[in-house]
């Protein structure tokens, strides 16, 4: 099943949330939307289920219309399922009867399914596959975060929806756990087949999980791209300071050199994106830059914090007012206060 978002805006009141979004999720993808808070990530997956409707534009779910500035679609006639931040359970139902519940009220369920036999199969079944098959009479108080979470995957894939809607499901769960979910997550997604398109702020989720990654700020896309192309080939400033942290030197390019434009440095081309250029901009990660304290390199700074990594020491080195941050190994050490260069690792 394709969906396609065509030309969208949303408005709320004078504000724009979100600006001509174009935006087709292929079948059996997985798409992540990455950006900062406010950037209209929910809007716009809000929208896709039929909880808002656009101020303009179309959306399409399987070649149908499925809203428009005039029309739209509920929620429960779309073969969408969404996950929430919030998990969203019902006190008063265990978690066995969520997941017959979903099935019992979702439009779409396949007619194998409405047979209370087969039903009570697929319940085993997607409890299975969550690693919840003891859990099934435990009501939501008696559930850690990770289960709570589990369980609304698990209602939202009984129904085998085509399109799985996630909005930052793993944000309200510790570091470790979300690590651990993000493999649960990329196995559901194989065993499903569905499209999924999954709503994140960390640049670290979307760049391990998704087959493409789409960027937004301020309403609008940067940039669509695999996970590599994003981090390699940011295309815009934005995309290189949020995905690479990336720092962004200004100087003139001419062919495959750059010129820095305050100091007599050249640099070629390290596979930066055509757009970057056009903006006369190159951009190194913190670590593609190594630091210097011979003449090499006229791009001189100065050291002021150092913080210890565990793998890594990282450096903010102040050049002329920028702040510059490097990753170096812990054996590449340096200390604050200290004079250096800036030299690309090519
Ligand atoms: N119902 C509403 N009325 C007015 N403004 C709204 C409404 N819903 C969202 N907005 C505004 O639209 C913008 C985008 O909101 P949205 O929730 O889509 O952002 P987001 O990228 O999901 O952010 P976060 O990561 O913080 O959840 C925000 O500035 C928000 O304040």
């Amino acid at each position: 099943m394709t969906t396609s978002i065509i030309h969208i805006n949303k408005k709320f009141g004078s504000f724009q949330a979100l600006k001509d979004v174009n935006l087709t999720v292929k079948d059996g993808e997985f798409l992540a939307i990455l950006g900062p808070s406010g950037c209209g990530k929910t809007t716009l997956l809000r929208l896709l289920a039929g909880f808002e409707s656009p101020t303009d534009g179309t959306i399409q779910i399987d070649n149908k219309k499925a809203a428009t500035a005039k029309k739209v679609i509920p929620p429960e006639r779309r073969n969408v399922s969404m996950v929430f931040q919030s998990f969203a359970l019902w006190p008063h139902l265990n978690v066995r009867e969520h997941v017959q519940f979903a099935m019992k009220y979702h439009r779409f369920v396949g007619p194998a399914f409405k047979e209370k036999k087969k039903a009570e199969e697929r319940i085993d079944e997607v409890l299975k596959i969550v690693g919840l098959e003891q859990f099934g009479s435990r009501m939501p108080g008696e559930l850690s975060g990770g289960q709570k979470q589990r369980v609304s995957l698990a209602r939202a894939i009984a129904p085998e929806p085509q399109l799985l809607l996630m909005d930052e499901p793993l944000s309200n769960l510790d570091a470790e756990l979300r690590i651990e979910m993000r493999h649960e997550i990329q196995k559901l997604h194989r065993l499903t087949k569905a499209s999924i398109l999954y709503v994140t702020h960390d640049q670290g989720e979307a760049l391990a999980m998704a087959d493409r990654i789409v960027v937004m700020n301020a309403g609008k896309i940067e940039q669509i791209g695999t996970p590599e192309q994003i981090y390699n080939q940011p295309k815009t400033p934005f995309v290189a300071k949020f995905v690479g942290k990336a720092n962004l030197f200004e100087g003139t390019w001419d062919g495959s050199t750059f010129m820095h434009k305050n100091v007599s440095v050249t640099w070629e081309d390290c596979g930066i994106s055509e757009n970057l250029k056009e903006q006369n901009l190159y951009a190194l990660r913190p670590e593609q830059i190594r630091l210097s304290t011979s003449d090499e390199s006229q791009i001189r700074g100065t050291v002021v914090t150092k913080q210890f990594q565990g793998k890594e020491y990282q450096y903010v080195v102040d050049v002329s007012g920028q702040e510059i941050v490097v990753d170096l190994p812990l054996h590449e050490q340096f200390e604050i206060g200290e004079g250096v260069g800036i030299v690309p690792r090519m």
